[in-house]
């Protein structure tokens, strides 16, 4: 193993994503495990170079005060307490002090007293998750969702790295995805996983049992559903499949409140699996943050195109199609997508917007188009920056480029008269219409 590792207890303190930051700051990699760590599974990870017990008032959980096991003080390794009522820690104090007073005790607990180097990179990283891999599956297989998007991708060329053929992964084109999306995640994995790559075009299903439905949350949920249905019943054609590999990041178990690792019934990434389709987890990524799966993808040598993308709903084009989806809306909301994305690719504004797309309402509106009168639908262009989803501003766009789009889409997409421009923020609009 390649790294050094400083473990960060968890508590409850709302702190711990932070610290473990600074620590993997100063080049040392940290990970963040549940207060209730055995010495035996810190043992088994073998790095462990010292451990920061993070405590502070949140250490409740249904009215009882949690707190580490005694049997971890007896590692022998370093412990640093804060705000945590230890008498065995190497080192306590009463608080954080501020950022830069914690940073510099943080500096002289990781290299004065654990000794750790700063070996934490993404080449060891990766080093490190396939030897990890490899000892946990052993010659078992594994099965993975593969959207394409940014996680499930990374994990796919994480697995691929340890175990090659041992991953069988299934892509579900929904027949809501962008314009040639499908054929670009078989295109970048299928040379590695040939006949282990398994594409379901479920197009035909999606949008059969989407007919007549046009309320945003019901959509949601049909496409949800569905999707699982669509996959166990791929997973149920599959023999001797041991491990569910999943894209968690370590967002999401935050966001989730779950324990790290357990033998999945439900997840809520995959989401409710049936019981009877028993896989334990893998989820090499579930202590990464966004930039650092994406600094991952590079490594592994995933296009930076493909590691850079902007987050796609789970919905896909089915919440940009407003009210019941109809194809020759849905067919406008693909093709002016793909205008948008190739503009602003052309014009730098794709490394520099966080999301931007266009959405086609279930109106139409009165045109001219070769001096005769059009009756046709809008294209509303929607390009939003933020940092955490909760908030976001609108990007101002330069006009000559907002025109050529304009022009384009009005050209080129049928069933199509006229392009908006969407200035709401949010709040006031949500990033998505549906
Ligand atoms: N069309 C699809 N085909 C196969 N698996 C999918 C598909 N859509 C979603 N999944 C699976 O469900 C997971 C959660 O989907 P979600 O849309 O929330 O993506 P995410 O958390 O942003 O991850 P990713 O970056 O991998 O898309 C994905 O990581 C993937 O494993």
């Amino acid at each position: 193993m390649k790294q050094d590792n400083i473990l960060v207890l968890d508590l409850g303190s709302s702190e711990n994503t932070t610290i473990a930051r600074w620590v993997r700051d100063l080049g040392v990699y940290s990970e963040i495990h549940p207060h209730d760590i055995t010495a035996q599974q810190i043992k088994d990870l073998q790095t462990v170079r010292g451990i920061i017990i993070n405590g502070g008032k949140n250490n409740i959980i249904d009215g009882e005060a949690i707190d580490v096991l005694e049997e971890i003080y007896s590692l022998g390794l370093p412990v640093l307490s804060v705000e945590h009522p230890s008498t065995q820690a190497t080192k306590s104090l009463d608080a954080w002090g501020n950022e830069e007073e914690s940073k510099v005790v943080l500096k002289e607990f990781v290299f004065d007293t654990c000794k750790a180097e700063a070996n934490w990179n993404m080449k060891n990283f990766v080093e490190d998750q396939v030897a990890l891999l490899r000892k946990q599956i052993g010659d078992k297989k594994v099965l993975l969702a593969l959207s394409g998007g940014v996680d499930s991708s990374v994990v796919a060329a994480l697995l691929i790295k340890a175990i090659g053929k041992q991953l069988v992964c299934v892509h579900v084109n929904h027949g809501l995805m962008r314009k040639n999306e499908s054929e670009g995640v078989i295109a970048m994995f299928e040379k590695d996983l040939e006949e282990n790559l398994v594409y379901v075009d479920a197009s035909e299903r999606f949008l059969g049992k989407l007919k007549g439905v046009s309320e945003p949350e019901e959509k949601r949920k049909i496409i949800g559903n569905e999707f699982i249905r669509v996959f166990e019943e791929e997973a149920r054609k599959l023999d001797g499949i041991d491990f569910l590999a999943q894209g968690t990041i370590y967002p999401d178990i935050v966001e989730s409140g779950t324990k790290t690792h357990k033998v999945v019934k439900s997840h809520h990434n995959v989401g409710g699996l049936p019981d009877d389709l028993q896989f334990e987890l893998v989820e090499p990524l579930f202590q990464l943050f966004k930039d650092e799966v994406r600094a991952c993808g590079v490594e592994l040598g995933l296009p930076h195109d493909m590691v850079y993308r902007q987050p796609f709903p789970g919905p896909g084009l089915g919440v940009r199609c407003l009210g019941e989806i109809e194809i020759d809306r849905l067919e406008a909301v693909r093709e002016s997508d793909a205008i948008l994305r190739e503009e602003f690719a052309a014009a730098g504004l794709d490394q520099k917007v966080w999301q931007y797309f266009t959405v086609v309402p279930n109106f139409k509106s009165v045109g001219v188009r070769n001096n005769e009168r059009t009756y046709e639908y809008p294209v509303i262009i929607r390009a939003v920056n933020t940092i955490d989803a909760m908030t976001a501003t609108i990007e101002p766009i330069e006009w000559p480029i907002l025109l050529k789009i304009t022009d384009r889409i009005i050209n080129e997409v049928k069933h199509v008269n006229r392009v908006c421009y969407d200035l709401s923020p949010k709040p006031g609009g949500t990033i998505e219409w549906e």
